[in-house]
């Protein structure tokens, strides 16, 4: 017997959902077969534009055309934050505002710069590994090793801390914790609230890794706090508990007993739900578009050669700095098109403060409904760009598609609450890549091996890369 809530509901078209698993099962999410890219993208030519998808017993509207797209972005007072953060913590209204103010100049341009050298010196870490193994070996643990290297920048710019995760060592108990808080996380995006509030609350390995992190970043606290301001003021320019730390109200009773529209720092949990929350949207992401970076390289060794003689005409060969970046035009339009061919997060999502009727496809919407923007759809819309979107070319940014539709390409989301990481996130992949590109060409470890697909996990990677690193003479 179906209940009246797992029935697809009202005019909009979609697959009649299971009870409890929705349209997970039938579209092959659960057995992992396909990835939320692969399932949209096929919901879109069986159903149109706009369907309702199930994700178990949460009902989602998933929007593929720009003109609702841009809609909904922009009207913010419509279309608020989805709450799936919620469990973690709950960023929205005049909360999300006091948030905002205090950590997006954290992720600014002027802050991000200094961690050049630490994001080379990660690298090289990387780099001597992958020395010390035969040029003809073929690597199928890439997805990890990129994640040990982001981890260990993220350890380093976060806590101020060296993870060690390119040490070969397994006894670093931050790292582990933080691994396994990625990775007993994952459940949450596929579970209704309730059911993830329970799941959270009853997995040791989540709760144990969420004590351990806390136990960290109340240590790095108190260590702020009573450390000497020359220093405090020199470590607020790269470390993201260094600044959180100073934005913590000396009486934090009262200020917890504030309204909200008072209250003006954070307290010692809300620092915590920040850091924890930088971590789950930022460490991940970023490693994912470097597995991308790699299998998508392997396979096109002539945009290799391309970053490569652009890094020659620029003099850097060997070495880099913080100016030859920004002559890395070529370098640009790649990262661009890595995260255009595959954004490492499928979507995003919006809950409606209000009815609305979507302006192309004159859909109607009602208060409470969640829409979700599904950014493969966009990015592989032939509708939206000159050349054909099913090619890895990183040129057409320099010509005919240099000036695509701007919601066609958006994997960082948009409106007021797209991605605040993302200027990290290029910068991050900048270096590393040019780095990697001046010592390295990846080679195609052969088509088993390195047949790409779509893995679902927390993001979305390449399920098959298996590639060779020849080292330059
Ligand atoms: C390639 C790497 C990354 C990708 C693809 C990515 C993607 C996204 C997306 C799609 C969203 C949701 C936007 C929306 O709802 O419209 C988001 C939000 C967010 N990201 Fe990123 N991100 C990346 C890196 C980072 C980094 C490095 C950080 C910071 C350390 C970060 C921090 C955040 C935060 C805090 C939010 C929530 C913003 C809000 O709720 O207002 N992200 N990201």
């Amino acid at each position: 017997m179906k209940m009246k809530y797992f029935t697809l509901r009202g005019p909009i078209p979609g697959l009649s959902p299971h009870f409890f698993f929705g349209n997970t099962i039938q579209s092959g999410l659960v057995s992992k077969a396909f990835s939320f890219h692969e399932v949209y993208g096929k919901f879109k030519t069986r159903f149109g534009d706009v369907f309702q998808f199930w994700l178990g017993p949460w009902r989602v509207i998933v929007v593929s055309n720009i003109v609702d797209v841009q809609h909904i972005y922009t009207h913010r007072n419509i279309y608020e934050q989805a709450d799936i953060e919620d469990l973690i913590s709950s960023f929205v209204g005049a909360k999300f505002k006091r948030h905002a103010s205090l950590t997006i100049p954290l992720l600014r341009r002027n802050k991000i710069i200094p961690n050049f050298d630490l994001i080379i010196d990660c690298t090289d870490k990387l780099l001597s590994q992958w020395r010390a193994v035969p040029s003809n070996h073929i690597h199928l643990d890439i997805p990890q090793q990129c994640r040990n290297l982001l981890l260990l920048i993220f350890g380093f710019l976060a806590f101020d801390y060296d993870l060690k995760t390119l040490d070969n060592t397994d006894n670093n108990e931050l790292a582990q914790a933080v691994k396994d808080f990625m990775e007993s996380i994952y459940p949450v995006f596929f579970l209704p609230k309730f059911a993830a509030f329970i799941y959270l609350r009853l997995s040791r390995r989540y709760q144990r890794a969420r004590t351990i992190i806390q136990q960290y970043v109340y240590r790095i606290i108190d260590h702020e706090l009573i450390d000497c301001s020359e220093t405090t003021a020199e470590r607020k320019r790269t470390s993201l508990i260094a600044s959180l730390a100073s934005a913590l109200q000396d009486d934090e009773k009262t200020e917890m007993a504030k309204s909200e529209e008072e209250k003006k720092g954070l307290n010692r949990s809300e620092v915590l739900h920040e850091v924890l929350f930088f971590l789950l949207a930022g460490y991940e992401t970023t490693s994912t578009a470097l597995t991308w970076f790699i299998h998508l390289a392997s396979k096109h060794p002539r945009v290799q050669q391309k970053i490569k003689a652009e890094l020659l005409e620029n003099n850097c060969k060997e070495d880099l700095s913080v100016e030859h970046l920004d002559s890395l035009v070529y370098l640009d339009c790649v990262i661009k098109e890595v995260l255009r061919f595959c954004p490492p997060v499928n979507g995003s999502a919006r809950t409606l403060t209000m009815d609305d009727c979507l302006p192309e496809s004159g859909t109607q919407l009602y208060a409470g409904d969640e829409v979700l923007i599904p950014f493969m759809n966009l990015a592989r819309d032939p509708r939206y760009w000159s050349i054909d979107p099913e090619l890895f070319y990183p040129e057409r940014f320099l010509g005919e598609d240099k000036n695509h539709q701007s919601h066609a390409l958006i994997p960082f989301g948009g409106g007021h609450r797209q991605c605040i990481g993302q200027d990290l996130a290029r910068f991050e992949l900048k270096v590393i890549i040019a780095r990697l590109m001046q010592h390295v060409t990846f080679g195609d470890g052969g088509p088993e091996v390195n047949a790409g697909g779509h893995l679902q996990t927390a993001t979305i990677l390449p399920k098959h890369i298996g590639v060779t690193i020849q080292f330059e003479q």
